[in-house]
């Protein structure tokens, strides 16, 4: 595998795939102006030009509350946008794999999801991510869809970098405890996703394709990761910050989000190997170089 191409420019997976590509592999990063997902002859045009392995496809309209007031700007992006995508991987016959989201679920399941349990997407975002899946297994057989959840990283926008900064002049931030999920670090989906787009390149089983969850290992609430985030900088010299665990009617915001976000790993670890680090380890690593950055 020489050369992989990835969608968008300075997302977080897409920063974390280009620290983590190692020597060797070349990472081919697709963004606005001349790749954009809202057209197809873009898509078109942009991946045909480059000869690639395989393709991940990490852009994507990710702003889950303002997605509920331009639901159509946000199904186009990551609906119509990934069978763009998911067409052209095809046609050039290479590989591709796509990130999804837990927020795919209602959140209602008492454990976490598996892959065949069903969708029912509580806001607009996660409409129009479950609208991309679809597009996705009908448009490229030789793909993988891997949801993953709650990303953070050095790069981007991210709750980690939300609550060190709300931590630099508060003293307590209220963070939501009734809505569990997965923290995933950016950096251990990249590792993840040159070990899968390798596999894919080398093996044709038709068990490595298809839907897989894919987030940190074990579970924690929102309020958790804040808990965790401010104990990392506050071993780190930053002034102690309280988290005072509130309910989600006390953070009213315009997309409803699921209660039950945790997702099941099992199927990834039985067909790949593959597991991502337990959260808190990654996470501690994130706020050390974040604060050792500045
Ligand atoms: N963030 C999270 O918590 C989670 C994310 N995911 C999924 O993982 C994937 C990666 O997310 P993440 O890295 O956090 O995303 P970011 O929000 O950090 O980055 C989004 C990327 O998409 C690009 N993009 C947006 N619109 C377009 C467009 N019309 N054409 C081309 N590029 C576009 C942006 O481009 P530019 O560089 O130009 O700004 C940016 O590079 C996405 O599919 C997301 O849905 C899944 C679960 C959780
Ligand atoms: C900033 C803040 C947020 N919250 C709550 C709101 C929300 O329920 C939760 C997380 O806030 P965020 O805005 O980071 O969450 P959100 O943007 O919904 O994060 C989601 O992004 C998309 C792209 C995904 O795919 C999901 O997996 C998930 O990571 O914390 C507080 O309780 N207090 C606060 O001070
Ligand atoms: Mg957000």
């Amino acid at each position: 595998m020489k050369r992989i191409a990835v969608t968008g420019l300075t997302g977080q997976v897409v920063s974390a795939l280009i620290e983590r590509a190692p020597k060797g592999v070349e990472m081919l990063a697709l963004g606005r102006p001349r790749f954009d997902l809202a057209s197809r002859d873009a898509v078109l045009a942009s991946l045909r030009s480059v000869r690639c392995d395989a393709i991940v496809n990490a852009a994507a309209y990710t702003q889950v509350d303002k997605a509920e007031s331009e639901p159509d700007v946000a199904m186009r992006i990551n609906g119509a946008g990934a069978g763009f995508v998911a067409e052209t991987a095809a046609e050039l016959g290479v590989p591709l794999l796509h990130l999804s989201t837990d927020y795919v679920f209602d959140g209602t399941l008492q454990r976490p999801y598996r892959e065949e349990d069903e969708t029912g997407p509580a806001g607009a975002y996660g409409r129009s991510k479950l609208e991309g899946e679809k597009q996705i297994a009908a448009r490229c057989a030789n793909s993988v869809i891997l949801r993953t959840a709650w990303v953070y990283s050095p790069f981007g926008a991210n709750f980690v970098k939300t609550m060190l900064r709300l931590g630099e002049d508060r003293d307590e931030v209220g963070v939501v405890a009734d809505q569990l999920g997965n923290p995933t670090n950016a950096l251990d989906i990249a590792d993840a996703l040159l070990a899968i787009a390798q596999r894919l390149v080398g093996d044709p089983n038709p068990g490595l394709r298809g839907v897989f969850h894919m987030t940190g290992e074990g579970e924690a609430s929102w309020a958790d990761m804040a808990e965790a985030i401010f104990a990392a900088a506050a071993a780190r010299g930053r002034k102690p910050v309280r988290v005072r665990r509130i309910a989600t009617s006390d953070y009213p915001t315009p997309a409803r989000r699921p209660a039950n976000s945790r997702l099941d790993n099992a199927k990834l670890k039985a067909h790949y190997r593959i597991a991502l680090p337990p959260w808190r380890d990654s996470l501690d690593s994130c706020v050390g170089r974040l604060i050792e950055a500045k």
